[in-house]
C-alpha cells in the first residue's frame, strides 16, 4: 500500500465532541436532543448503521429510539409512524433506513418527514433546496464524503471529481456538495459505457455503489484521491467497500479506509444535524 489513508476517525470525534458539548447545552436548559431511527430492513450494511447510530448517541448525550417496524412493513404503516414522529415534539431528528421493503418507494415515505426534523436529507424537499443552494440538512453519507476530503486538505475547486452511484441518499446530494465546492463532477450509475474510462480520467473518485471489488487498479489514475463509500457486510461478520484496496492501494494517492473513513464521519454528522435541529426546533 502505497497510497495515504485518509482516516475518517479523528474528524468524527472532533464532530462528536462538539456535538456533545452542545446536547449538554441544549439537556441543560430542558431540551434532551432525541433523534428516531425507523427501520424497516433486515440489510445487514442498515443493521451495522443503527448499532453505530445508538452507540454514537450514547456517547453524545443524545436520546435515540430506535422504531422497528419489520421487514414486513407497509407504506401505509411507515407513513403513519413518520407522521406520529413528526408530530410528536419531543422527537428533533428523524432518519428512516433504507432499503424499504419491495413496492415502498423510499422517496414518497419521506415526503412524511417534517422538513425541519429531516436530519439526514431524506425529504425530497431537502434534496430539491440543496441542488437549489438552500439551507437545508444534506445526507450525511454525502457531507461525509465531503468533509473527510476537506479535512485531510483536497483542494475540490476545479478537479474533476467521478461519483459512481446515483442514489438520492449518497450519489446525487454528493454531485451537488461538490458542484457547491466548485468540483467538475462527473455521475456514474449501473448504465454508464466504460466505467474505467470515465473514473481514470478523474482526479478523485467517490465510489458509492455496493458491489465489493467494483474499482480496481483499473479504474484509477495514478495518484488519485479514492473515497470508499461502500459499506459491504461480509460472510465472516465484517465490512468491506467497494474498492479493491490492495490494488487501488498501490495506484491512487490516497485512499479512505473501511471500516473507519467515510462511515463513521456519517454517524457523527446525523448526531451533529441532530442537536442542530434540536436547537433550530426549541427557538422556534
Ligand atoms: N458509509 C456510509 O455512511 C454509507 C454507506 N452506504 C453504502 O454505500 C453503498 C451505496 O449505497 P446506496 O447509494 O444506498 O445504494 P443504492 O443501491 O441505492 O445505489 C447504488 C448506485 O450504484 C450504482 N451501481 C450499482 N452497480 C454499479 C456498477 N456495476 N457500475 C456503476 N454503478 C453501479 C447504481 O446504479 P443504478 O442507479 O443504475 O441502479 C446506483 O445508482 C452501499 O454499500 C451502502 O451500504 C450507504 C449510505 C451510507
Ligand atoms: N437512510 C439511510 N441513510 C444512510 O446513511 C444509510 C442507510 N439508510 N442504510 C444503510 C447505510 C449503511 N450506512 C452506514 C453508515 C455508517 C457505518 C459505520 O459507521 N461503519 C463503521 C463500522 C462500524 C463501527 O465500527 O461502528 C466504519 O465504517 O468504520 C456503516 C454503515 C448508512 N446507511
Amino acid at each position: 500500500m502505497t497510497a495515504a489513508v485518509l482516516s475518517g476517525r479523528e474528524l468524527a470525534a472532533a464532530i462528536k465532541s462538539e456535538t456533545a458539548a452542545e446536547a449538554a447545552r441544549l439537556s441543560a436548559a430542558g431540551t434532551a436532543p432525541t433523534l428516531a431511527v425507523v427501520v424497516a430492513t433486515a440489510d445487514e450494511s442498515s443493521a451495522w448503521y443503527v448499532r453505530s447510530i445508538a452507540r454514537a448517541t450514547e456517547q453524545v448525550g443524545i436520546a435515540c429510539d430506535v422504531v422497528d417496524l419489520g421487514q414486513e412493513a407497509t407504506g401505509p404503516e411507515i407513513r403513519r409512524t413518520l407522521d406520529a414522529l413528526s408530530a410528536d415534539d419531543r422527537v428533533h431528528g428523524i432518519i428512516l433506513q433504507t432499503p424499504l421493503p419491495p413496492g415502498v418507494d423510499a422517496q414518497e415515505m419521506a415526503l412524511a418527514i417534517r422538513f425541519d426534523k429531516d436530519v439526514d436529507g431524506a425529504n425530497p424537499l431537502s434534496l430539491g433546496r440543496l441542488a437549489a443552494g438552500l439551507s437545508a440538512f444534506a445526507p450525511a453519507t454525502a457531507e461525509a464524503v465531503v468533509r473527510i476530503l476537506e479535512h485531510h486538505g483536497v483542494d475540490l475547486a476545479g478537479r474533476h471529481v467521478a461519483v459512481v452511484g446515483r442514489s438520492t441518499v449518497v450519489g446525487k446530494p454528493a454531485a451537488h456538495l461538490l458542484l457547491d465546492r466548485n468540483a467538475t463532477v462527473t455521475v456514474c450509475h449501473s448504465r454508464t459505457r466504460d466505467l474505467a474510462a470515465v473514473t481514470s480520467a478523474a482526479d478523485v473518485v467517490v465510489a458509492a455503489a455496493g458491489r465489493i471489488g467494483l474499482i480496481t487498479a483499473d479504474h484509477v489514475a495514478p495518484g488519485a484521491v479514492v473515497v470508499d463509500v461502500g459499506t459491504n457486510p461480509t460472510e465472516d461478520g465484517g465490512l468491506v467497500g467497494d474498492v479493491d484496496a490492495a490494488s487501488v492501494g498501490e495506484k491512487a494517492g490516497a485512499l479512505t479506509p473501511v471500516p473507519g473513513g467515510v462511515g463513521p464521519v456519517t454517524t457523527a454528522l446525523l448526531l451533529a444535524h441532530t442537536v442542530q435541529a434540536a436547537s433550530a426546533l426549541r427557538r422556534a
